[in-house]
C-alpha cells in the first residue's frame, strides 16, 4: 500500500478528531502498518514531571505503532484550553505556519505507512493575527478528513467546512459522521441530507460509547473505506 497522510479537521472543537485519530492509528497498526499521529499545536495541557502535556497528543502518541518522542508528536503546547493564538499571546509568543510546518515535516521524515495530522478546533482557527491553521494544512498539501459531530447545526457546519477546504484547494478524502445515533432527532434524515449534498465520500458513521470490539470493527471498516 502507498504511504497515506491525512489532515484531520472537524466541524468544531470536540467534534471527535482525536477519537478518530486514535481509532484509525490503532486500526492501521492492526494491519501491520507503521502508523503515527501528530498534533502540531495544542491548547489545554497539564504539567507531568514538570513538562506540559496535552491529552490529545498523549493519546495519539500511544495509539501510533511508531515510537515517537512527545515533542515529535506535539511540538507546540499551551496550558489554558482556549484558542491557541490567544494562549500564545498570553505568553508573549507568536506561532507561525512556517515553524509548525517545519516541525510536522521533521516528524514525517520518520519512515511510516500511515500518518495523521490533527488540527485544533475547526478549519479556520487562527494561529496569529494573519495566519490560520488551515494555512498549515495548505502548506502540507495533504488530503483532509472532516469529522462531523452529528448534532443539530451540523449541516451548516459541515457544508461551510467543506466549502472552505475546497476553496483552499485541498482534496477531501472523505467525511465521518460521529455519534448522534441515539440522541439526535431525525439522525437518518440528517445523515442522508449530508450524504446527498456533499460530494466527498462518507467514510463511515461511528457510534457513540461503543464497546471496544464494536469500535475496532468500525475503525477497521473506516480504514478499509479510506484505502479503497
Ligand atoms: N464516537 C465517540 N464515542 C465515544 N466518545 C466520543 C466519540 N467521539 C468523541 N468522543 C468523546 O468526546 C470528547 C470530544 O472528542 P475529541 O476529544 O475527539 O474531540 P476533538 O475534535 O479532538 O476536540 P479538540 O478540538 O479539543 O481537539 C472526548 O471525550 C471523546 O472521547
Ligand atoms: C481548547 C480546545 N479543546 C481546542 N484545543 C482549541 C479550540 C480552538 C477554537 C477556536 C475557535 O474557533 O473559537
Ligand atoms: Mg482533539
Amino acid at each position: 500500500m502507498a504511504k497515506q497522510q491525512y489532515f484531520i479537521t472537524g466541524t468544531d472543537t470536540d467534534a471527535g478528531k482525536t477519537h478518530v485519530c486514535v481509532g484509525l492509528l490503532k486500526a492501521a497498526a492492526r494491519r501491520q502498518l507503521r502508523s503515527m499521529g501528530i498534533k502540531p499545536i495544542a491548547a489545554g495541557a497539564e504539567k507531568i514531571d514538570g513538562k506540559l502535556r496535552n491529552d490529545d497528543a498523549l493519546q495519539i502518541q500511544a495509539a501510533g505503532s511508531i515510537s515517537l518522542r512527545y515533542e515529535q508528536v506535539n511540538p507546540v503546547v499551551f496550558e489554558p484550553p482556549i484558542a491557541p493564538h490567544i494562549a500564545a499571546a498570553k505568553e508573549n509568543k507568536i506561532v507561525t505556519v512556517s515553524r509548525l510546518e517545519g516541525f510536522v515535516r521533521g516528524t514525517l521524515l520518520t519512515p511510516h505507512d500511515f500518518a495523521l495530522v490533527e488540527g485544533a478546533g475547526g478549519w479556520r482557527v487562527p494561529l496569529n493575527d494573519r495566519e490560520l491553521l488551515s494555512d498549515l494544512a495548505k502548506r502540507l498539501a495533504i488530503p483532509v478528513i472532516v469529522v462531523v459531530d452529528m448534532r443539530l447545526g451540523c449541516l451548516n457546519h459541515a457544508f461551510l467546512t467543506m466549502e472552505a477546504i475546497r476553496r483552499d484547494g485541498l482534496p477531501i478524502a472523505g467525511w465521518i459522521a460521529n455519534g448522534g445515533q441515539n440522541e439526535m432527532n431525525c439522525y437518518e434524515e440528517n445523515l442522508a441530507t449530508l450524504n446527498n449534498m456533499v460530494s466527498a465520500p462518507l467514510l463511515g458513521s461511528l457510534s457513540w460509547q461503543q464497546d471496544s470490539q464494536t469500535a475496532e470493527e468500525e475503525f477497521d471498516q473506516l480504514l478499509q473505506n479510506l484505502s479503497s
